[in-house]
């Protein structure tokens, strides 16, 4: 593959084409990409990646493949702007939240598509991804596409209805932790220790955490078992925790998330 397209000069297209130069999948040569108008962002992206940003038009006829990475609501004015610009066969790598590749290809016209849900990890090959494909996409370029999420960390693919469930689970997930590690460290900080200690602490604990779920063969309400001693620390957080409803709170974080995927698609 020569030329990659993105459409759309955000974080998510930042985080994919940091991992991919980082991986070596493509040069920051073979990697093009626009915007609506913000020049002084391209500019950052070109300055620090390398990345092309002055597009000509013939870009867009010779581009192997083009992602869509603009906000959801500016996808069919963006799509219509594409059309008349690209050939007719050029396959296209969504990651829009909540677009259906129908909507994909009645815009763009029937061509190989695949819908992305990844997640910002991307940046440094950790992204957790869910892919669905149309039946335009032939074997070979559905390799290709499995091999670029690969390069960026683990991909699974599921059904499409189903990219509504991994936007709100893996897809907006980062956001969640983030915000955690945003409570951890300023509650750890009312009760004494110093931020960075807690970053320190807490960002090992959730890898030490994640790597026991991968590699133990036990589940997660063992493990917590195994961590809570009767009387003791960990039995008066989760008591607080039930207390104040975690359960409940995760439940409508992650069905409101995956409402609002469905209510995106509707929209279009
Ligand atoms: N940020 C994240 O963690 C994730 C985002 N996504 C999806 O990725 C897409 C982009 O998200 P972000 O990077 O966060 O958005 P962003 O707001 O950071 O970037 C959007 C970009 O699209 C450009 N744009 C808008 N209209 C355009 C047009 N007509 N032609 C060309 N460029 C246009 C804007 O100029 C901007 O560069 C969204 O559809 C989102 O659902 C998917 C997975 C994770
Ligand atoms: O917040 C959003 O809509 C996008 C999709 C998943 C992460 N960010």
């Amino acid at each position: 593959m020569k030329k990659i397209l993105f459409i759309g000069a955000g974080s998510m297209a930042e985080a994919l084409m940091q991992g991919w130069i980082k991986q070596n999948v493509f040069t920051p040569h073979e990697i093009y990409v626009t915007n609506r108008s913000d020049k002084e962002r391209l500019q950052f992206l070109h300055d620090t990646y390398g990345v092309q940003t002055s597009i000509e038009d013939a870009i867009y006829q010779q581009a192997d493949l083009i992602i869509l990475a603009m906000k959801p609501k500016d996808a069919i004015k963006a799509m219509l702007e594409l059309k008349n610009k690209m050939t007719e066969h050029t396959a296209i790598l969504s990651i829009l939240a909540g677009i259906a590749i129908s909507t994909i290809t009645e815009q763009l016209g029937l061509r190989p598509v695949a819908r992305v849900m990844p997640n910002t990890s991307a940046t440094i090959g950790m992204s957790a991804s869910g892919i669905a494909f149309n039946a335009q996409v032939s074997t070979t370029q559905r390799a290709m596409f499995l091999q670029l999420l690969e390069a960026v960390g683990s991909v699974i693919e599921v059904e499409e209805d189903q990219l509504h469930a991994v936007t709100a689970l893996s897809g907006s997930g980062p956001a969640y932790i983030y915000y955690l590690m945003e409570a951890f460290e300023r509650v750890g900080m009312e009760v004494g220790l110093s931020k960075d200690t807690v970053r320190l602490l807490m960002t090992q604990t959730l890898a030490g955490t994640a790597e026991m779920l991968k590699q133990s063969i036990d589940e997660p309400d063992v493990l917590r078992k195994k961590v809570t001693s009767p009387g003791g620390t960990t039995e008066a957080g989760i008591k607080a925790l039930e207390q104040y409803q975690f359960n409940a709170a995760i439940e409508a974080c992650i069905k409101e998330a995956e409402a609002r995927s469905r209510a995106l698609a509707k929209s279009k």
